[in-house]
């Protein structure tokens, strides 16, 4: 059976994520969770692995290895109970030319048997959603791409999901639809579903989410608050390293390095090493030296507070745009 487990508190629920193409791992062990109401960016440059990762998290793409589940529900890439409960909003527009905007809603919300009354009356909220209520007679073919894209993520909303996912849904598009993309993101948030969404802008990330993962080279890097993680470029800050190795050894070494205030060894399994540390900016290539010289393999960094942009440069080395 297909009881729910796991965290019945998240809504969405990977867990060690790998996914190969060939000889390229374009996503290596990636685990989130998204809680009811939470607004959850992937931010990482292109070829990150974010379309790759939320492909999974839909069951469109099958995983070499980990799992899925949504509101503890196991996600295949088989029909099931699960999928219902996931709205996908994909970055190329799938919608018919030729049909109304209501129509288009219409047809997507059949597609998930609501009865005609219960249809109605949501193709009428999401409307109002994607604010495109004085458009929908029109046909597709007559609005602007933006709008178009609106009505993408409409068609996404019509059967209620639990979860939202968006890949990349502002690229490309005007600067008032982009406006009433953000919007209306913000407020689904607040109307307490959860939203799974990938880009490569890093203001719109800190503008929308709870908490943003930053994804490089099909590995997370970082996850946290945007606050959070821009504490990573502060004064003091704690950070906690996931990793493997030898890590007793390497927490010790981490505590005789200067500006380091506190080193511990911590983690249910103690994967994990705690620091206290004046200015992680400029630390953190010496951490991350250390471990390299320890053959610590560095699983993921977490920080507990400048921008996004500086954060991604300093864990990766290299711009979030090209
Ligand atoms: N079907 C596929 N076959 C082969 N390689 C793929 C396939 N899909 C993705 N990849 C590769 O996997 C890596 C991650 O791609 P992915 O599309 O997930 O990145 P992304 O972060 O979403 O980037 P973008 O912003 O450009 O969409 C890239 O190197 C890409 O070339």
């Amino acid at each position: 059976m297909n009881a729910p487990v796991g965290n019945p508190d998240a809504v969405l629920d990977c867990a060690h994520l790998v996914r190969r193409f060939g000889e390229r791992t374009a996503v290596d062990d990636v685990s989130l969770r998204i809680a009811p109401g939470e607004t959850y960016g992937l931010l990482g440059p292109n070829g990150a692995g974010k379309t790759t990762t939320i492909r999974m998290a839909c069951g469109l793409l099958r995983p070499d290895a980990g799992t899925v589940r949504v509101a503890g529900l196991a996600v295949t890439t088989a029909a099931g109970p699960a999928k219902k409960l996931i709205g996908f909003v994909p970055q190329d527009v799938a919608l018919y030319p030729d049909l109304s905007v209501r129509e288009n809603l219409r047809f997507f919300g059949r597609l998930y048997r609501l009865s005609r009354r219960a249809l109605e009356r949501r193709v009428d909220e999401v409307l109002d959603l994607i604010e495109l209520r004085d458009r929908a007679g029109d046909r597709v073919d007559s609005l602007s791409g933006g709008m178009r894209r609106r009505l993408n993520i409409g068609a996404g909303l019509v059967h209620s999901p639990t979860l939202l996912v968006l890949d990349e849904p502002t690229v490309g598009v005007d600067p008032q639809s982009r406006h009433a993309i953000l919007e209306s993101v913000t407020r689904f948030g607040e109307e307490g579903m959860a939203v799974l969404y990938t880009t490569h802008y890093m203001e719109e990330a800190e503008r929308l989410c709870d908490r943003v993962g930053i994804i490089d080279r099909g590995r997370l890097v970082a996850e946290g608050s945007p606050r959070a993680l821009v504490a990573l470029v502060a004064e003091r800050d704690r950070v906690r390293l996931s990793a493997a190795g030898n890590l007793a050894a390497y927490a010790a070494a981490c505590g005789r390095l200067g500006r380091v205030e506190g080193a511990a060894r911590t983690g249910d399994h103690g994967e994990v090493v705690e620091l206290v540390v004046k200015d992680a900016r400029s630390l953190l290539p010496d951490l991350l030296d250390l471990a390299h010289a320890q053959h610590v393999d560095i699983r993921s960094v977490e920080i507990d507070e400048p921008d996004l942009e500086a954060v991604f440069l300093h864990l990766t080395g290299t711009a979030l745009r090209e």
